[in-house]
């Protein structure tokens, strides 16, 4: 099914979630589409990262259901959720920073010269720099300490990981958080890349919703544990966005 350009990867229907007293999730329904990228707004606390981790595979949820690729199932776990191609880029990344951009790139599937437990050093590097190059992230050498390169650099080794490991549905929670505007662009372009290549399906957790509008094809509101705006970006504003974000407090709705 999803050989097809713009079909479905995911569709959410009725997603709820409570933490004790607290109801994070009430009725989420949602989808995203191959080679589309799906923004995700919502005031603090709106459940935005609940819902990413739920599709994710870390959290459960009470009630719903996730359809991947036009198949109900159910995630059990974030190794599991992988293991069908939903990969998330996490805000702190999940990088080690002593190793070099090629091993990061190959953590936990490591190249070996089978039969023998020994590092394919080269090929891994020479896969590593084509991985880049394919999606247009210019990192001057693949050799280089992750811990030496900027936040937009390591953010988009962490897009490439994802990439890489052929994931289906790439989740972003606030990629774009604590960057400059210099790093921003760096993770704004490999989008977009990704998007002209139209294979993955995107979700985007951001607050500035200038970033979402130069990115995003369709962008959905999630309020009070559920989508209450879904709308093409180019049908719509940031100033819409901003109003109805900042509506929430005017009617006393806001933290
Ligand atoms: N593990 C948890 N235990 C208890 N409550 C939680 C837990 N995770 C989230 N919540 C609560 O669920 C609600 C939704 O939180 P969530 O982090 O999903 O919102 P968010 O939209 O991602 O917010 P932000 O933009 O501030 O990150 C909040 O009221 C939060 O306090």
């Amino acid at each position: 099914m999803t050989a097809e350009p713009g079909a479905e990867v995911v569709r959410v229907e009725g997603i709820s979630k409570s933490f004790g007293p607290v109801t994070a999730l009430a009725d989420v329904n949602l989808h995203v589409r191959r080679g589309e990228v799906l923004g995700l707004i919502g005031d603090n606390g709106a459940g935005k990262s609940t819902l990413i981790k739920i599709l994710t595979g870390y959290h459960q949820p009470d009630g719903g259901h996730i359809i991947f690729e036009g198949e109900p199932v159910t995630l059990k776990s974030v190794v599991h959720a992988r293991s069908l191609g939903i990969e998330t880029v996490f805000q702190d990344l999940a990088m080690i920073d002593d190793l070099p951009v090629y091993l990061n790139l190959h953590l936990n599937r490591e190249l070996t010269h089978r039969p023998f437990p020994f590092l394919h050093r080269r090929e891994m590097k020479r896969r590593a720099r084509e991985a880049l190059d394919s999606i247009g992230i210019d990192i001057p050498s693949v050799t280089a300490e992750v811990g030496m390169l900027s936040g937009g650099q390591r953010q988009a080794i962490a897009v490439a990981r994802s990439v890489y490991s052929k994931a289906k549905l790439m989740l972003l929670d606030e990629p774009l958080a604590a960057m400059g505007a210099k790093e921003s662009a760096v993770i704004l372009r490999v989008l977009q890349e990704l998007k002209r290549r139209g294979d993955i399906a995107i979700i985007l957790i951001a607050h500035n919703y200038g970033q979402v509008m130069d990115v995003c094809d369709r962008v959905n509101l999630l309020q009070h544990g559920e989508i209450t705006f879904d709308r093409l970006a180019g049908e719509t504003s940031v100033a819409e966005l901003l109003d109805l974000v900042n509506a929430e407090y005017r009617l006393g709705g806001g933290h």
